[in-house]
């Protein structure tokens, strides 16, 4: 793959945001007066590997087309379905079949940082095992039983947070999901698809900043990755 192959992204952003409970889908709550989702793909669009986005909408939306980036050229709208999984394959079905690989990345996601992503790019240059930006897992994890009682300290060694964006070959992802899909095995994020039937993955470490927000306070913690001093103090200035 030559530094100028372009890649093609699937933005899932067909959710209702039951658990941030705004009065709006949470892809269209504002941060420094753009909405997350406005975030998102001009986060994907600076990025001069990424070609094309193909955002996956609610079947009720009539915000996207309000906000001015939905008449770039390189964004393409397709329709979603009851589960994130659904979404994810109703806009892999409107990518090129050309085209080798393919990127997922969650709408809810607005604080991606550019060098993340073109780590993560990189697999495309050495070989077939698709990948997954991931963080580390910081805190001490427990198993409880169903009374909230404590029954295990789970090792977390090799313990990842799986993040997006998700890159896979486009042939083996569209496999991977259907097959999930048509032996009703739910699937929660792209990797584990792949797992499923046994297919490698690879984890490619990412900022812990790229947080999907899902909560509310998810939001005081995506503004504040999102300020611009953030950027000051990830530049090491
Ligand atoms: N049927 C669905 C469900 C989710 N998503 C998208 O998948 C991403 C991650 O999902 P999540 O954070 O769970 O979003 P919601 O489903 O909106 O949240 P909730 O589960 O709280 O309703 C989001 O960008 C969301 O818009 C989607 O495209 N189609
Ligand atoms: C894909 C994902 O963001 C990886 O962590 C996560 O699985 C999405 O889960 P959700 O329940 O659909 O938000």
């Amino acid at each position: 793959m030559t530094i100028t192959t372009k890649f093609t992204v699937v933005v899932p952003a067909a959710g209702i945001g039951k658990r941030m409970g705004a009065d709006c889908p949470k892809q269209y709550l504002l941060i420094a007066g753009k909405s997350i989702l406005e975030h998102t793909l001009n986060n994907l669009l600076a990025h001069p590997q990424i070609g094309r986005v193909i955002v996956v909408l609610h079947p009720d939306d009539k915000q996207f087309k309000q906000l001015a980036i939905a008449a770039d050229k390189r964004i393409s709208v397709v329709t979603g379905g009851e589960e994130r999984s659904d979404s994810v394959l109703a806009g892999l079905n409107a990518v090129d079949a050309s085209e080798p690989w393919v990127l997922i990345h969650d709408a809810a996601r607005p604080c991606l940082h550019a060098e993340d992503l073109t780590k993560l790019l990189k697999l495309a240059e050495q070989g077939e095992v698709g990948g997954i930006l991931a963080a580390p897992v910081r805190d001490t994890m427990k198993r409880a039983n169903a009374d909230q009682l404590i029954i295990k300290t789970e090792s977390r060694d090799n313990l990842w947070h799986a993040l997006t964006p998700q890159f896979f070959p486009l042939a083996l992802l569209k496999f991977a999901l259907q097959t999930a899909q048509i032996q009703k095995i739910a699937i929660t994020d792209e990797a584990s698809a792949i797992e499923q039937y046994g297919g490698q993955v690879k984890i490619v470490e990412g900022r812990a900043s790229n947080i999907k927000v899902t909560q509310p306070e998810d939001l005081f913690l995506a503004t504040s990755y999102l300020s611009p001093l953030a950027a000051i103090e990830d530049k090491g200035e």
